[in-house]
């Protein structure tokens, strides 16, 4: 046998679902494949799938003996059993774990159990998030990632070529360390979306609350069959805005947060980290709020529903009424209806162009300055929009009866968007801008202080000194925090700070 056909050797222990519909893939690819089963006489795979008429069946020990690549394709539970016997057999061979956790663990992974059954054997963390449906039918799947980890380079490299060849998209993750991240990927159900989710639920709540308030308690304005359409379009429209409105917020907060710190190399908060990575989600939910409150206002668009739109409905008939009597009506809408459309419409039509932008196929042809031109200025310009639009709505009442402003639906709604576009402008100012500018490209405010007070050049046990390389990797101001008889310091990889004694440091070069 040449050595290339050697190379492109692979074996598959089990042969279950996912084996199979491996073994198909990797014979398409170019692969030629032996199954090793625990009875493989009585298999008969052909008969299953004519295109596994050329794959060898042999026995677990031969399948291990023949191929130096291995897939380990049989439920965690029975790999122990399987493993035992041929521990020695496997040794120096690359052994590819594909299984799955029933509930995720921190602790461990399967692929690091596998590898302390098999100490001297290269375990790879692999293909476990594939289907076996995907693996056997997707072909046309270059964007589907396979996440891999191992402890060998080598066997990593390998892997990853076998996952091209099969065209998919290899993700080095380094070490077997990280087969616990892996492992956790197919059990994630949607994470990303749980707070952004819940906070849109509280915050529609919490407008329902008070429209039932202002519509039904302290006022009779509406019926109760009203609820459904009338007063719910309202809280969706109210929530999508605030939804939107918080969205662009998160960036506002992250710039006050730098400016206070006067550094961008401080972490951000859990809580404001975690609001700015949410806000594609919240973009997204805010979205679909408001294109809810588009198709219901489109589906009620009537004189009845939308009564300050139009003109009155009202028909007057002379009391002494003798002959036919014709009034004709005009029903179109007045200029409060008709530019409070047209600021709506042009609003969700640059939402719409904003949301398209989400998409991988359209993200990935923007470059960067093109798709933050499209997420910050269009996003703020969607959101100034939605609230021109409230704006012309509310506006005459808020001037006509300003005792009842903050019973206004409109005004509410529009306190957070302003505060949003008002912080917007403010950090848009050309002073203001100058400075956060300098700031993320690297620039501290306390780095001349740091410079005299910090630069101590000392060693100690895997910490160095804040110098003012380290000192641009990490806050000067918390290094500096250290009291007066301790020397500030950190970890090699610049992660960690600790403020060391004198009498501690061991190297003074
Ligand atoms: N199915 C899927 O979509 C995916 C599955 N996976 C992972 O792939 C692995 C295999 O899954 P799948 O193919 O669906 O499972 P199956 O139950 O369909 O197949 C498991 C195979 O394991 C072999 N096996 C070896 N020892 C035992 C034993 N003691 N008891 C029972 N079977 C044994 C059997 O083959 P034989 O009898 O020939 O020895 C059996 O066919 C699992 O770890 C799973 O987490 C990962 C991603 C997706
Ligand atoms: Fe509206």
């Amino acid at each position: 046998m040449s050595r290339k056909e050697q190379r492109r050797r692979v074996g598959i222990l089990g042969t279950g679902d996912f084996s199979r519909a491996l073994a198909k893939r990797l014979l398409f690819s170019g692969y030629d494949v032996i199954l090793g089963s625990r009875k493989p006489e009585k298999k008969a795979m052909s008969a299953i799938d004519q295109c596994l008429c050329n794959v060898q069946f042999l026995s677990v020990e031969e399948c291990i003996k023949s191929a130096s690549i291995i897939f380990l394709a049989v439920h965690f539970d029975n790999v122990k059993e399987l493993l035992t016997e041929h521990v020695v057999k496997l040794e120096g061979k690359i052994l590819i774990d594909v299984s799955n956790r029933d509930r995720p663990s921190s602790v461990t992974s399967n692929a690091e159990l596998v590898q302390k059954m098999v100490p001297r054997c290269k375990v790879v963390k692999a293909f476990n998030v594939i289907s076996a449906y995907a693996m056997e039918n997707d072909y046309n799947s270059s964007s589907k990632q396979i996440f891999i980890s191992s402890n060998s380079e080598e066997a990593r490299d390998k892997v990853a070529n076998i996952a091209k060849d099969m065209n998919f998209r290899p993700v080095d993750f380094g070490g077997l360390f990280a087969a616990r991240r892996i492992e956790k990927h197919p059990l994630r159900l949607f994470p990303e979306w749980r707070g952004p989710l819940g906070f849109a639920v509280g915050v529609f709540n919490v407008w329902l609350l008070f429209l039932i308030y202002i519509y039904y308690i302290a006022d009779s304005l509406y019926k109760w069959e009203q609820l459904f359409v009338k007063v719910l379009n309202k809280a969706f429209c109210l929530t999508g805005i605030t939804t939107l409105s918080v969205t662009y917020l998160a960036s506002s907060f992250a710039t006050v947060f730098q400016i206070y710190y006067g550094t961008k190399h401080i972490r951000f908060s859990r809580w404001l980290d975690k609001w700015l990575k949410n806000r594609k989600q919240l973009g997204l939910i805010s979205f679909a709020l408001i294109s809810i409150h588009v198709i219901m206002s489109v589906l009620t668009m009537s004189p009845t529903y939308f009564s300050s739109w139009y003109p009155s409905t009202a028909i007057t008939v002379p009391a002494n009424l003798t002959a036919p009597f014709q009034l004709k009506q005009g029903m179109w809408m007045n200029w409060k209806g008709e530019a409070a459309c047209l600021v709506g419409i042009i609003a969700y039509v640059v939402l719409c162009c904003i949301c398209a932008t989400t998409f991988p196929s359209v993200t990935d042809t923007l470059n960067w300055r093109e798709w933050r031109f499209v997420q910050s200025k269009m996003g703020h310009a969607a959101l100034l929009l939605s609230v021109g639009h409230v704006l012309v709505m509310g506006l005459p009442e808020w001037l006509s009866k300003p005792q009842i402003i903050f019973k206004s639906i409109t005004f509410m709604c529009s306190i957070l968007p302003w505060i949003t576009l008002l912080l917007k402008l403010l950090f848009s100012l050309p002073c203001v801008d100058r400075y956060v500018m300098k700031l993320r490209k690297g620039w501290e405010r306390h780095e001349d202080k740091c410079k005299a007070d910090c630069v101590r050049p000392v060693k100690h046990e895997g910490y160095v000194a804040i110098d003012m390389n380290a000192g641009k990797r990490m806050s000067c101001q918390d290094a500096c925090a250290c009291p007066d008889d301790k020397i500030p310091m950190m970890n090699i990889g610049g992660s960690d700070c600790a403020c060391a004694s004198d009498d501690l440091v061991l190297n003074v070069p």
